[in-house]
């Protein structure tokens, strides 16, 4: 089982790309347990990535596999299958839903793709000091809140790879590497792999690959 990225360039990016880039037109094969780091400069399709990575889109030469299956051939089910069973995300659009409560967001995705009972909602809400917003409506949530919930979210799935998009971006540090334990751990767990791209580099993450966009 590996996440193989073959000469993967988006179709609005000139080729020379791959001459300066360590991802984009390269062949890369990230195992499960990987923990890979990859610095990405503003405007050097950190975003772009992330979406090719979770299907979202198709704007791209080249392709990904995941096990032996090639994600763009996949139709609506088998996309929605594999984003249940061996992809979690969280991106930088966080996609709550804001009329529902962060618990009622939680639960959602947890009767969803089942991984964890419902107790862990409560206690990872606890970890990252969201007790007492779980009954708030997400859309009256700061955007740093909201960021812990799509956090949250992400790890009540199953899941062989996560893949983060500046996860971080509103939190404070401390908050940010709490939140980056409790992900080290729901991945141990599963021994599955972390794929986290970010402007600069995090020194709290412990990564085995750093890869620079
Ligand atoms: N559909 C598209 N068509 C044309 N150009 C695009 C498209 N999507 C992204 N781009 C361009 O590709 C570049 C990378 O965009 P992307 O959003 O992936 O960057 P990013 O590294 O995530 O940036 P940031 O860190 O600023 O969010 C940008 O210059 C953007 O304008």
């Amino acid at each position: 089982m590996s996440l193989h990225l073959q000469q993967l360039l988006p179709t609005y990016f000139d080729a020379s790309r791959s001459e300066t880039s360590e991802v984009w037109g390269k062949d890369l094969r990230f195992d499960k347990g990987q923990r890979v780091k990859i610095v990405a400069p503003s405007g050097s399709g950190k975003t772009s990535l992330m979406h090719f990575l979770y299907g979202l889109r198709r704007s791209y030469t080249g392709s990904v596999h995941i096990g032996g299956t090639t994600l763009g051939n996949l139709d609506a089910e088998g996309l929605a299958l594999v984003r249940q069973q061996q992809l979690s995300v969280v991106l930088q659009d966080l996609r709550l839903f804001p009329d529902r409560t962060v618990l009622e967001n939680l639960e959602i995705k947890r009767q969803l793709a089942p991984y964890h009972e419902a107790e862990k909602i409560t206690e990872m809400a606890a970890r990252l000091g969201l007790s007492g917003k779980l009954g708030a409506r997400c859309g009256t949530c700061s955007y740093g809140e909201q960021q812990r919930v799509a956090i949250i979210r992400a790890l009540l799935q199953p899941f062989d790879y996560l893949l983060l998009d500046e996860p971080f971006s509103h939190l404070d540090n401390r908050n940010a590497e709490i939140a980056m334990g409790l992900m080290l751990e729901e991945a141990e767990a599963r021994g599955a792999a972390i794929l986290f791209a970010d402007l600069e580099r995090v020194e709290f993450f412990p990564y085995s690959t750093l890869l620079h966009l």
